[in-house]
């Protein structure tokens, strides 16, 4: 039996059901947000068991959960000691030192004596204590942002992405402090006991790897198909098949980089090539 813990709501629960989906393992029950604790996968020997994304770096530490799929942030908050197998490419964030605008620090020596407030006094205590900096650290569950403007700290170590609720907040970046993505993490021993995981693990590297590809389709007038094969540079070159066409025709198949696809329409259509069709690939097995 697998046990996959995955978080319950917030931000990762629908890209994570979504990714488990495209690698064949649908949630059963639908896993609506915050709710369901525990579901049934397409596979007998697989379960989810829906948790706080900032429960699972621990559970899957004590075995609770074989697998699951958080934040790197938590993990090092925790201290949890894991297996980080795979980057799900989703939720990258960073943990970053701010100051109210008005505040005369400009650098992280100026924090020397301050007071800092954070959702992760781990990692911000380790960051200043490699600079051999003394800070006081005082730890909130949330609404980090307000406590610089209500004196309860003078600045405040904080996840952020796109950096809105920091200018919102009147808040100006110092220094980064951490910079974290989200993993497939592991139970170590579950690793070396479990062959499944390595299955489960294969099956989301291969919905990451299809993302960034496409499968290209056209049809080919025997004359231009040299030009063509030259453009197309296929993963392991283009498949070519005779067309039953009035004029002599091939049909060539191949499976190119998502972020060229532009580039190579336009250069196909002028060497000839017609009909050309551009397809999604759900997965990739290399
Ligand atoms: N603003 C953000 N931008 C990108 N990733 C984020 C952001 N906030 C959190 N994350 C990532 O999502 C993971 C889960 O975040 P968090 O524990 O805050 O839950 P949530 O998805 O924000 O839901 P909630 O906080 O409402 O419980 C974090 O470990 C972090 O890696
Ligand atoms: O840089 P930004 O894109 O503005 O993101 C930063 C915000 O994201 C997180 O909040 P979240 O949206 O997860 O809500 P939460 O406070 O309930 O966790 C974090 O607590 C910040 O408030
Ligand atoms: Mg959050």
């Amino acid at each position: 039996m697998i046990r996959i813990a995955i978080p319950n709501k917030g931000r990762l629960h629908e890209p994570t059901l979504a990714i488990f989906k495209d690698a064949g393992l649908p949630v059963y029950g639908g896993g609506n947000e915050s709710r369901q604790l525990i579901a049934k996968t397409s596979d007998p020997d697989i379960t989810f068991i829906f948790a706080r994304a900032a429960d699972i770096p621990l559970f899957v530490e004590e075995g609770t959960a074989d697998l699951g799929i958080t934040g790197l942030d938590l993990v090092v908050e925790r201290g949890a000691s894991i297996e980080c197998l795979t980057d799900l490419k989703y939720g990258s964030s960073r943990l970053v030192l701010a100051v109210p605008e008005s505040s005369p620090i400009t650098k992280v020596e100026d924090l020397a004596g301050k007071r800092i407030a954070t959702e992760f006094p781990e990692i911000t205590r380790n960051f200043f204590k490699e600079k051999n900096i003394d800070v006081e650290v005082i730890e909130v569950s949330g609404a980090c942002e307000m406590t610089p403007h209500i004196g309860v700290a003078d600045a405040i170590v904080d996840i952020t992405s796109s950096g809105t609720t920091m200018m919102i907040n009147k808040l100006r970046p110092v220094s980064q402090v951490f910079e974290s993505k989200v993993y497939l993490i592991a139970n170590k021993d579950s690793l070396k006991q479990k062959d499944k995981i390595s299955d489960v693990k294969t099956a989301i590297e291969s919905v990451l790897l299809a993302k960034t590809k496409r499968y290209i389709m056209m049809n080919v007038p025997a004359g231009n198909l040299k030009d063509v094969e030259k453009i197309i540079p296929g993963m392991n070159g283009p498949t070519i098949m005779e067309v039953e066409a009035p004029e002599p025709t091939f049909a060539v198949h191949a499976v190119v980089e998502a972020d060229q696809i532009f580039v190579l329409i336009r250069k196909l259509k002028i060497v000839g090539a017609r009909d050309i069709l551009v397809l999604p690939i759900e997965r990739l097995i290399p």
